[in-house]
């Protein structure tokens, strides 16, 4: 049966949330990004740090062989099931405030089969509107991509030298230790097996080491941005291309671009642009 039967009449339900904005999770990141940054009531959060507020704490239970759960919403019925963070579009329209109410509403907009290097791959796009004081402050679409674990495993280059700057004005040199997946795993709420147990993401996802989170590259893709030109941001449109592996020396490279934004990617010596980001600033 290919991936489109199994999605055939699957239609989940819209969702929405509440809560507060946390401080703690802004102090915490900031920590794991050796940032000395303690938040207050208040501040804005700087772009994308909204994916670690308003996170899902399923019980133990109701959680699959994957580490996520099982039936969860938003999550498709694909056998077998191997997940990944593919890519996405943020607009910004103001900083979500620390301490203050927030809304956020979610729904499936898109859900379509490709095809792939290795097969079928089922993309699907969840829309998150986050609201704070009345107004919609962030708009998102985030691309996951699901394939099937009867499909054959792919094969990855995992290079030990460290690429090179290449005259890009930006840089960041970031780290991919299990400390560091271990921790930001913690702060997403993200259980997923292929970022903190080895032998499950060798053996059973065929990865050849663990797997560097796609949201974590996109944060870090930003904190360049933040930390040479920091200007509020009004999009980032990015894409996840090939997999960071733990350990592998990897470089986060940018700068301004010729239409006033900037271009960002995270390179290894084997791949120029195992992740991209495109950045818009408000004028
Ligand atoms: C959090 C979290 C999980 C993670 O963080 S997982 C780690 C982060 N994510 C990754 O490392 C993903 C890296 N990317 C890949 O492994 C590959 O790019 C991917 C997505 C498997 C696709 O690779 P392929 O080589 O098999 O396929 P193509 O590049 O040839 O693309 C096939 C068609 O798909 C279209 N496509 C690619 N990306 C997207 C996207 N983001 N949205 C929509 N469509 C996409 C591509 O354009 C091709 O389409 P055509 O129409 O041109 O055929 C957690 O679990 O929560």
């Amino acid at each position: 049966m290919g991936l489109q039967e199994h999605l055939d009449g699957w239609n989940p339900d819209p969702a929405r949330d509440e809560g507060f904005v946390a401080g703690e999770p802004v102090t915490a990141l900031s920590a794991v990004l050796d940032q000395p940054v303690v938040a207050r009531t208040g501040d804005r959060l700087p772009p994308l740090w909204h994916w670690l507020q308003l996170l899902e704490w399923p019980p133990n239970e109701a959680l699959g062989p994957d580490g996520h759960p099982r039936h969860g919403r938003f999550l498709p019925p694909v056998p077998d099931r191997r997940r990944m963070f593919a890519g996405g579009h943020v607009r910004f329209d103001g900083a979500l405030e620390v301490g203050a109410p927030v809304h956020r509403t979610s729904e499936v907009t898109t859900c379509t089969v490709k095809h792939g290097g290795n097969g079928e791959l089922a993309f699907v796009t969840v829309r998150s509107t986050w609201s704070q004081h009345g107004h919609d402050r962030i708009v998102e679409d985030i691309d996951y991509v699901y394939r099937s674990g009867d499909e054959s495993p792919r094969t990855f280059a995992v290079p030990t030298e460290a690429p090179t700057p290449d005259g890009h004005p930006w840089l960041l040199s970031p780290d991919t230790s299990p400390v560091t997946l271990f921790r930001f795993s913690a702060l997403t709420a993200n259980s997923h097996r292929i970022h903190y147990d080895l032998p499950y993401a060798r053996d059973v996802e065929g990865y050849p080491g663990l797997v560097v989170h796609g949201p974590l590259l996109v944060l870090l893709m930003l904190e360049a941005v933040r930390r040479d030109a920091p200007r509020p941001v009004a999009e980032v449109r990015f894409r996840l291309r090939r997999p960071v592996f733990s350990g592998m020396p990897v470089l986060v490279r940018g700068g301004p671009d010729d239409d006033g934004g900037a271009a960002l990617a995270v390179a290894s010596a084997a791949d120029d642009r195992h992740a991209t980001a495109d950045v818009r600033f408000h004028d």
